[in-house]
């Protein structure tokens, strides 16, 4: 526990504090519904709401103090530090509170706009097999050995990801693996991490409506790297592993000044992938590095997952793991949920739930199916509301150019119109369509998955992108249950029935 006093003496920007300083301040909090009592209340300004609205709430709740830009008219004795920036104080504060766990276990994160989630599931498996305690962080929940726990973002805010820290570090975790979001970069989410190993998979198109420029956007990635140059504490022996394949790659390097380990199978790399074999459920390939040549079996498919485990191998290679866990490691290692997953109902075709949510991953996702040989493919897609419109059109061209039939659907709409959305998708899906080729808008994605097992003939591969692991639909007023794998499942045995 923290004083008042002791916080505030950690804030580098001018600060006011009303109230007694010798507050004792049992843990720190941004969200008034999740307050315990003793805590310090944040008060953010967001998006929707200004926390500061809920700041009687909170202090009702139990918040013995509250950090905010304006004075507030609160029950008396509550303490008021007021600051002219929240997140810079954050950024001095909240890491400090919790005793710097990011600098006491090995960090590792991993950037890029696709592969996040695989590369760090696949480290962890490494690292696991070579007998260390390790914690997850990431889009589908934060794992502390195999203890699963539910996060809000794919990297969260600098309060939650500090509490999250402390947890795993006072369970014994000796490293985190953590996906660290362009958001996180440049909302300063991840203060107060010292990052060891940091892997860059790629960059292409997303989230434009908030960086506004790829230049940009590369920008907030690079963060990551020029961290690893800090020398301000105990850590050392710090390395960037970067995928030389990505043209982006020259931004990252220039932002390195510690060890580089590149990889790649186009490029000249410090680790390079050759003779690629993809099945349905499995792949091998060859892998050429410091420690020589292996062959490698792998229990996922996809170029694009070669990639991610030769990610894997460098961040497992730079943290010091021995090459032959790391081999046999890669060979035991099973698909993370929702990527490329295989629904099995007994038909006579395939269909593959998979999470490509922007253009590059669509067209990996697209052309892995399409390296089965398949009769046809049948693409059920769509994009998110609330998100970078740009990529709808060219989303909808690329499931036209490398699918057979490509079926526009809803996928989170969010306070958006869900016609209005499919109708931007479906004017890309026009411009790639080649003459003759059949396409379909059903706005409502149980009705779509269903019309794309009712069209799938033998050989088939249906290709249901987008939402992967997720169990929700986000609606305008509401989120409802809603998992493509189980309306697959369904689709497929109310056909049999028939
Ligand atoms: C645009 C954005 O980043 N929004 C984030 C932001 O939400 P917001 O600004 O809308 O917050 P708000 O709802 O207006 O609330 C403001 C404050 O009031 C507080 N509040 C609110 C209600 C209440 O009853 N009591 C209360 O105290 C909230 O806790 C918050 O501190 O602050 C929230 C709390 O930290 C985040 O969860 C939220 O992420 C939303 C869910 C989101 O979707 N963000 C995406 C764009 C994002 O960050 N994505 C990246 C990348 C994903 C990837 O590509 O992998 C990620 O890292 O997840
Ligand atoms: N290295 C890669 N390059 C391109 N596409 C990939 C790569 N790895 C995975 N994908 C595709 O992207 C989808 C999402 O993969 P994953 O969840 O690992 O990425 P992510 O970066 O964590 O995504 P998010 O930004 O949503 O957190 C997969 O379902 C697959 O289609
Ligand atoms: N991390 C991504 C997830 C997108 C998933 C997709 N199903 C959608 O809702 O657009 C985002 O928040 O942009
Ligand atoms: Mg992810």
């Amino acid at each position: 526990m923290k004083t008042v006093s002791e916080l505030c003496k950690q804030i580098k920007g001018i600060y006011n504090v009303e109230g007694n300083v010798e507050t004792p301040i049992t843990g720190i909090a941004a969200d008034s519904r999740e307050i315990e009592p003793g805590n310090l209340f944040v008060c953010i300004s967001g998006v929707h709401v200004d926390g500061a609205s809920f700041a009687v709430q909170a202090v009702e709740k139990g918040a013995v103090a509250v950090l905010t830009t304006k004075h507030l008219e609160l029950p008396k004795g509550t303490v008021q530090i007021r600051v002219p920036d929240i997140h810079h104080a954050l950024e001095d504060m909240v890491p400090y509170f919790y005793d710097y766990p990011g600098r006491k276990m090995r960090m590792i994160g991993v950037t890029g706009t696709n592969g996040k989630t695989t590369t760090t599931h696949i480290i962890a498996h490494i690292l696991r097999a070579a007998g260390h305690h390790v914690g997850v962080l990431g889009t589908i929940h934060a794992l502390i050995d195999d203890e699963e726990l539910p996060i809000h973002n794919t990297t969260p805010d600098v309060v939650e990801l500090q509490r999250f820290l402390a947890l795993m570090y006072e369970k014994g975790m000796t490293h985190v693996v953590m996906e660290v979001s362009s958001h996180a970069l440049a909302l300063h989410r991840v203060a107060g991490i010292e990052f060891d190993t940091a892997v860059f998979t790629n960059l292409t198109q997303d989230h434009l409506d908030f960086h506004k420029t790829m230049e940009d956007y590369v920008a907030a990635k690079a963060k990551l790297f020029k961290g690893l140059s800090f020398r301000e504490h105990v850590k050392d022996n710090k390395t960037a592993v970067v995928n030389i394949d990505d043209p982006w790659s020259k931004d990252i390097l220039k932002a390195c000044q510690c060890k580089v380990l590149t990889y790649g199978v186009e490029k000249e790399a410090d680790l390079r992938g050759s003779n690629l074999n993809v099945e349905l459920k499995k792949s091998s390939f060859d892998v050429t590095g410091p420690f020589g040549s292996v062959h490698l079996n792998m229990n996922i498919t996809g170029l694009f997952n070669v990639y991610n485990t030769l990610a894997a191998i460098g961040a497992a290679h730079a943290e010091g793991v021995d090459t032959e866990i790391i081999d046999s490691a890669i060979q035991t290692f099973h698909s993370v949920a929702g990527r490329f997953e295989l629904v099995e109902a007994g038909q006579d075709f395939a269909i593959v739930v998979d999470y490509s949510h922007t253009p590059d991953s669509l067209e990996k996702a697209l052309t892995t199916a399409r390296a089965m040989h398949p009769n046809r493919i049948l693409a059920v897609f769509g994009c998110g509301g609330d998100r970078d419109r740009t990529k709808r059109p060219i989303m909808g061209k690329i499931a036209a150019e490398h699918a057979d039939i490509p079926i526009v659907t809803s996928d989170n709409p969010r306070s958006e119109d869900p016609d209005a959305i499919v109708a931007e998708v479906e004017a890309g899906v026009k411009q790639g369509l080649k003459p003759g080729q059949h396409h379909e808008v059903i706005v409502d994605r149980r009705s779509a998955i269903q019309r794309a097992v009712e069209l799938a003939q033998t050989g088939d591969i249906i290709v249901i992108a987008g939402k992967g692991h997720e169990t929700y639909q986000i609606l305008k007023d509401c989120t409802i249950h809603f998992d493509d794998r189980e309306e697959a499942r369904k689709a497929v045995l109310a056909l049999k029935g028939r």
